[in-house]
């Protein structure tokens, strides 16, 4: 990742809300704190997969699998999708949308209750922050909640609507994340239940994440999120019409834009690790522009908290060897959040090169 060194302390405090600081009508250049070399260029693809899962449920045979190659393709070369006709309500997306909004408009009090004590806190809120290659930490033009949804459901308090919302927006993309996983399952040539049962969907844990990107006076010396994969399987993202994610592909980076309705799905890091490397892990990024406040809320789709997260056998005898070392998905997911490995991503220290690799890679797994 390339960010600049700050050239200044900061002095702003470790975890107030960029929002609060956009709003000022002082603000017209990015405070060094936020200053990360950016180049955030990124061109239009005409070929970002769309699957259309109204087929996949209940299509004839032969469009069935059609759609079931191009899910295939899409997992495999772009690690992303545009999902439409899923079949959720577009009510429910503008509600889930709009009480995000309301979520990031409460008084900084409100949102400070969530201000992350520890990794394994159900309810997190702030900014956020990475640290770059000259170990300096830089804030990210973003702010966040998150929250655990399921299997078991944690909700901020406020505003009140957000709780009938979100059990509702779980239920719903959890359906359609566990109908995806069934067809990517068998393309991958597995047994029907056997995902189910390994990875324990019964009980998938589901994380809900709302960030909200304020305008930036110079968008270019700052970053929303900066490259990253995701934990879990399958990662489904709407967000408020304004334009914001890039994916990577084939080291390019690509602009997503998306009709209205629709579900940006990503493939994330436990599918990678499930299909021993098939399926990789899209790399993304956030940008932030500076006209119109971006709010995007992402749904995190993984394995039972209790989970191991190995290669699949049937793939492993298939392939000779696991390219992947297995660990509980709960660990992994904290891990990630907490930020232990700064600059090494949690994937790369599972990834097994050589049995030279496996002896001195990341002992302390
Ligand atoms: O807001 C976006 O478009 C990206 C969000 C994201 O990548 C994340 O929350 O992990
Ligand atoms: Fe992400």
């Amino acid at each position: 990742m390339a960010a600049t060194a700050p050239t200044k302390p900061s002095n702003i405090a470790q975890n107030s809300f960029v929002k609060a600081l956009a709003e000022s009508s002082t603000l017209n250049s990015v405070p060094s704190q936020f200053s990360f070399a950016n180049d955030s260029k990124a061109s239009h693809s005409d070929s970002i997969p769309i699957i259309d899962f109204s087929l996949l449920a209940s299509g004839t045979t032969d469009r069935r699998a059609k759609v079931l190659r191009d899910l295939d393709n899409a997992c495999r070369e772009w690690g992303f999708f545009v999902l439409v006709n899923h079949g959720i309500p577009d009510s429910l997306l503008k509600a889930i949308i709009e009480a995000s909004l309301e979520y990031f408009e409460l008084p900084e009090e409100d949102k400070r209750r969530y201000e992350a004590k520890s990794a394994s806190d159900p309810i997190k809120s702030g900014s956020g922050s990475v640290i770059n290659t000259a170990n300096q930490k830089i804030n990210l033009w973003r702010d966040f909640v998150k929250s655990y949804v399921h299997p078991e459901f944690h909700c901020p308090d406020k505003p009140h609507k957000l709780r009938d919302v979100l059990v509702e927006f779980s239920e719903k993309t959890r359906s359609v994340a566990r109908k995806l996983l069934q067809d990517i399952g068998e393309n991958l040539g597995l047994e029907k239940g056997y995902m189910d049962e390994v990875l324990k969907l019964d009980s998938c844990f589901q994380l809900y994440a709302a960030n909200y990107y304020p305008p930036c006076p110079q968008p270019d010396q700052a970053i929303g999120i900066p490259a990253h994969t995701d934990h879990g399987l399958l990662t489904f993202l709407i967000h408020n019409g304004v334009a914001g994610l890039q994916i990577q592909h084939n080291g390019d980076w690509f602009n997503t834009n998306s009709p209205q309705n629709s579900i940006l799905v990503n493939t994330a890091d436990h599918l990678e690790i499930f299909s021993n490397g098939r399926y990789k892990s899209v790399r993304h990024r956030a940008v932030v522009n500076n006209k119109a406040t971006r709010i995007s809320v992402v749904m995190a789709n993984g394995a039972a908290p209790d989970a191991i997260v190995s290669p699949a056998v049937p793939l492993v005898e298939r392939d000779g060897r696991a390219f992947y070392r297995p660990m509980k998905f709960i660990e992994y997911v904290e891990t990630m959040l907490s930020n232990r490995f700064q600059g090494k991503s949690n994937l790369d220290c599972l990834k097994i090169q050589d049995d030279t690799e496996l002896k001195t890679h990341c002992s302390t797994y």
